[in-house]
């Protein structure tokens, strides 16, 4: 017989579907009407899958676009093409709010079952709320109660503004501190306008969150510069200070959330100063829509765990439906950070944490290239390029556009350039380098450092090549407006990007944009995740090898018109194919879908044990059967749930402490037996439970002792073991492989465990061996291959919890000389897939019927197998020709008689009665912390399993 593999789960690293967000050019909807209601009912265009559903979406939204193209066109003539939101209507001014005021905006959006917004048969705007560190404007304070404000710089607010297609409103902090009622309620005001909703921090927590925290913690780890040293070693000391205060600011954060959610809105949460965010909303509201997107990159895990409140983030993050990131590195870093640090599963799908999926994906952000294309044809704009033009006609012209950051590797830039002038004489009065520094964080120690360093160098190179009229360096502290900034992309012949970590990096999305008809070359760091999306464009660098950047610069400045082109082209296809409305798009259409699929597996995760149900039948019952697992269901808990823990501690199972009184109590009530079922070898229960009058059932069930007996053998006759030295040897050579896996060898199975191991190297490992189990030299042994979550287990066929319990029933029914059939079956566990089979053991035949007796009398024997057949897998007790007959069990101890005997698969406890009368509501089959199960009920943990035995115990005491 071929050997058999049963899958607790199915992990595949490598699929190439893991954690991608589908583009496919979709046409399989076209049929679909707008006006054509949703229904719940499938019909051939109703998908069914994700994927299905994404790429529905996708074409409606497609439609949708085309819709409204043809209706709310722009006037060509440019007429407004001069208002950096000259489209969007949360950033109109407060004038134009008319064409899409705060009334009309409240009733347009109603979400429809499926997270779709419909109004007039065709699909609305969803409502949007963007939440993010920094409102898209900051606030400048012109008197008591009037306010100036101006566009923020930065990747962020350029990506949100192109996003157009949901209502959105935007909360945040305004760059500024506000103490007085006065001057609060006149921003918000002004604010309102804008559709923007502040969040008013203080500034001690702005100094502790933001400066702190956020910007010298949270920005160099995320961007590989590690933790504070040295001189930031201060910072290490205050940290739990301001750790403390970036909770409690985010917390602000999610009090204005609260106060403007509306049922339905889409909540989405950016970047690193919102880790905690998430948790908070789900806190609040669990049936919210939350997203989290972060626009710096992930780093390694091993960079990740030096943070002290490593687990706590990651946590907080996982609480959010959706997590986005812009590559597929920094997703898989997340993930791996999520199995690594905190111990959780990682699926093709994201991140499980008890059932729960946070789904992980990447959304590579883009610009609204429009809107850069379009500014080009502008007067205002022209007349720049007019003037840069000329004021450089001799002169190629170099380009850096950076907030003056490290990780923009600024001085690394300035260096290549200065090496490329030294190498390159000639060079020296035919190019400039514009390099655009716009000030940012600059209340950070380490920023106004870098400000120092990045003009003494500019300093000396103008000092060692510049002549009276001309520098090689022109050097701005200070941002540009957006025409001006689009003018220079225009006029630019090289670009260069050289950070040393970005998560995007837009600027090199926005030079593209602007270069239709110059087609300049991009240099651009391998570090920026811009580089794998424009990396075929572009001339990619690392920015640390400075040669390697000076000599790009030569090949960039050399480089032949054709080869221009075609670089141009491949990424201008790019920037103006995906973008910034693409990815928000996406992203919420996502999100949407990950919540309509979470409530479709919620439909099909069995209910909690409604434990008083569960007393109140036990307390009326006569002969109840309490049949309990282990390991996780009754041991003690870890110290640190889900985390690889304390491997010597937790490898030896202990009962529950609390437990000791209560499963005493069950024990020695006479209308009550107690059956611990469970995988391990008999030393591990004798050790445990020696001292109390019960049944124990070893390695799943092959063994059984009534404890005031001897171990019996419960195994199938003619059990083959006789490939055990061959799976040991397997074994032998995985462990010595894997550190800290280990394996057991027990009398009737082998076990692998990886739990303490590298997760990720564990998972590997295991499907090695798998693979060479299903198809090495052991493939055609009868063997059963079960696979749990951090552990390989084989077995001889037949070996499962529920094939050996009518056995083990058997034999209790005739150790006990039992009269009365059992009428009441608790049997709870943590039990692998496999060992589910106990759960339906016990399930009466007819579903329907609750109050049908499960085990009928029976009147004769032919009848047996129709109405009592006890295993609906075919394993059916001592019917099985694979297995001893129980009888020769009996006989072997010397236990016959009492009325109990055994005929065509049938116990019996006298002559034409079954040994269990089983209503359906006096059966609890209940599995403990897992979402997907067999099982009738659930129970979340052992501690669970705790409360409920000692609740059963003391309610007999009552009774
Ligand atoms: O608000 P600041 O503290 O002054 O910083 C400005 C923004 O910088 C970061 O931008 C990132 O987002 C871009 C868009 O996704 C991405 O292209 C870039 O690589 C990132 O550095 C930061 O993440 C934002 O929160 C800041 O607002
Ligand atoms: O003088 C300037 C310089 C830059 N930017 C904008 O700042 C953003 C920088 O985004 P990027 O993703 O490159 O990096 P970030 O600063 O977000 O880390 C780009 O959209 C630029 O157009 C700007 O508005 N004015």
């Amino acid at each position: 017989m071929k050997l058999n593999s049963c899958e607790e789960i199915c992990i595949s690293p490598n699929s190439p579907t893991l954690l991608q967000t589908a583009h496919f050019p979709g046409n399989m909807y076209n049929n679909y009407s707008p006006a054509t209601p949703r229904t719940n009912s499938y019909s051939p265009t109703t998908p069914r899958t994700r994927l299905e559903r994404l790429l529905r979406e996708r074409e409606l939204r497609k439609l949708n676009r085309s819709l409204n193209f043809h209706s709310t066109e722009e006037p060509r003539d440019g007429s407004r093409e001069g208002e950096l939101f000259w489209n969007d209507p949360f950033l109109t001014d407060g004038d134009n709010l008319s064409f899409c005021n705060e009334e009309e905006f409240l009733e347009v959006a109603r979400p429809s079952n499926d997270g779709f917004e419909w109004l007039d048969g065709r699909p609305s705007k969803q409502r949007l709320l963007v939440v993010a560190n920094r409102l898209p404007v900051s606030a400048i304070r012109k008197g008591e109660d009037s306010w100036q404000l101006e566009v923020s710089v930065g990747g962020l607010v350029t990506a949100l503004l192109g996003v157009k297609e949901f209502e959105a409103r935007w909360i945040g902090w305004a760059g500024v501190n506000v103490p007085d009622e006065i001057g609060q309620r006149a921003l918000t005001k002004a604010l309102a306008e804008k559709r923007c909703i502040p969040v008013f921090l203080d500034e001690e927590i702005v100094h502790q969150y933001y400066n702190g925290y956020c910007n010298n913690i949270l920005w160099p780890l995320f961007h590989y510069l590690g933790l504070p040293q040295e001189d930031r070693l201060a910072t290490t000391r205050s940290f739990q200070s301001q750790f403390d205060a970036y909770k409690k600011a985010n917390q602000m954060f999610a009090d204005v959330v609260n106060e403007h959610y509306e049922e339905g809105d889409v909540v989405w949460c950016h970047d690193y100063h919102l880790m905690f965010l998430p948790k908070c909303l789900k806190e609040y509201n669990s049936k919210m829509k939350v997203g989290w997107f972060l626009h710096t990159p992930f780093p390694s895990s091993e960079i990740h765990r030096t943070l002290p409140s490593r687990s706590e983030l990651l946590r907080s993050v996982l609480a959010a439906d959706l997590v986005g990131f812009h590559t597929y590195d920094y997703a898989r870093h997340f993930v791996s950070a999520c199995t690594r640090i905190l111990g959780l599963e990682g699926t093709p799908e994201g991140v499980e944490n008890q059932g729960k999926l946070t789904r992980v994906a990447a959304f590579p952000i883009g610009i609204d290239s429009d809107r850069f294309i379009r500014a080009l044809e502008l007067p205002q704009v022209q007349e720049h390029m007019k003037e840069l033009k000329e004021r450089f006609s001799d002169r190629k012209v170099m380009l850096g556009v950076d907030r003056l950051d490290m990780i923009k590797g600024i001085p690394q830039k300035i260096l290549a350039f200065e090496k490329f002038l030294e190498e390159n004489p000639n060079w020296r009065d035919k190019v400039v380098l514009l390099q655009i520094a716009v000030p940012t964080r600059t209340d950070v120690p380490e920023y106004q450092k870098l400000t120092s360093q990045v003009h003494e160098i500019v300093g000396r190179i103008n000092g060692k090549f510049g002549t009276l009229t001309a520098v090689p360096i022109h050097h701005l502290d200070r941002s540009l407006d957006f025409h001006a900034l689009c003018a220079l992309y225009a006029v630019t012949d090289v670009a260069l990007v050289t950070s040393l970590r970005d998560g995007m990096n837009l600027v090199s999305y926005e030079f593209v944009a602007c270069q239709a008809s110059k087609k300049g070359v991009l240099i651009l760091s391998e570090f920026a995740g811009a580089a794998q999306s424009l990396g075929a464009g572009a001339i990619l660098v690392n920015p640390w090898n400075i040669t390697e950047v000076a000599n790009s610069i030569g090949y960039a400045l050399n480089m032949p018109p054709d080869e221009r082109e075609k670089r141009h082209w491949h990424n201008f296809m790019h920037v103006t194919t995906h973008t910034s409305q693409e990815w928000a798009e996406t992203f919420v259409s996502e999100l949407n879908d990950t919540i309509l699929e979470a409530q479709l597996r919620t439909k099909q995760v069995p209910p909690l044990l409604p434990a008083e149900v569960a007393i109140n039948r036990y307390i009326q019952s006569n002969n109840r059967l309490l049949i309990l697992g282990f390991n996780a269901t009754i041991t003690e808990p870890a110290d640190n749930p889900g985390s690889r823990g304390d491997q010597i501690k937790e490898m030896e199972l202990k009962l529950h402490p609390d437990l000791k009184e209560p499963l005493k109590m069950l024990c020695d009530d006479p209308k009550t037996t107690v059956v611990v079922l469970s995988g391990s070898d008999r030393s591990v229960l004798d050790d445990n439970f020696g001292e109390y009058d019960l049944w124990l059932a070893a390695e799943n069930g092959m063994f059984l002792r009534c404890t005031k007996g001897e171990w019996m053998t419960t195994m199938p006759e003619n059990l083959n073991m006789d490939w055990v030295d061959s799976v040991k040897h397997v074994f032998e050579y995985f462990t010595e492989r894997t550190p800290r896996s280990h394996f057991e060898l027990r009398e009737t199975s082998l076990v692998w465990n990886y739990k303490y191991a590298d997760f990720e190297f564990g998972r590997l490992q295991a499907r090695d061996m798998l693979q060479h189990l299903w198809t090495g030299p052991i493939s055609n042994a009868s063997l059963d291959v079960v696979q749990g979550g951090r552990s390989v287990e084989v077995r001889a066929v037949g070996v499962t919890k529920g094939a050996a319990i009518d056995r083990i029933l058997g034999e209790i029914v005739h150790y006990k000389g039992m009269k009365e059939p059992i009428d009441y079956v608790l049997c709870i566990g943590h039990f692998l897939g496999k060992d589910e089979d106990v759960y339906t053991f016990f399930e009466p035949e007819l579903p329907s019927e609750t109050t049908i007796a499960a085990r009928t009398k029976v009147a004769e024997p032919a009848t047996c197998a129709t109405k009592v057949s006890i295993n609906k897998c075919g394993s059916k007790g001592c019917c099985n020709k694979n297995q001893r007959p129980l009888s020769s069990l009996a006989k072997r101890t010397g236990n016959e008689g009492n009325g109990w005997q055994c005929t065509h698969g049938q116990i019996l406890i006298q002559e034409g009665s079954s040994v269990l009368d089983l209503n359906g509501d006096n059966y609890f089959s209940c599995a403990v912390g897992r979402k997907r199960s067999k099982a009738r009920y659930l129970l979340a943990s052992s501690d669970d399993v705790v409360t409920l035995l000692k609740d059963l115990a003391e309610s007999c005491l009552s009774g």
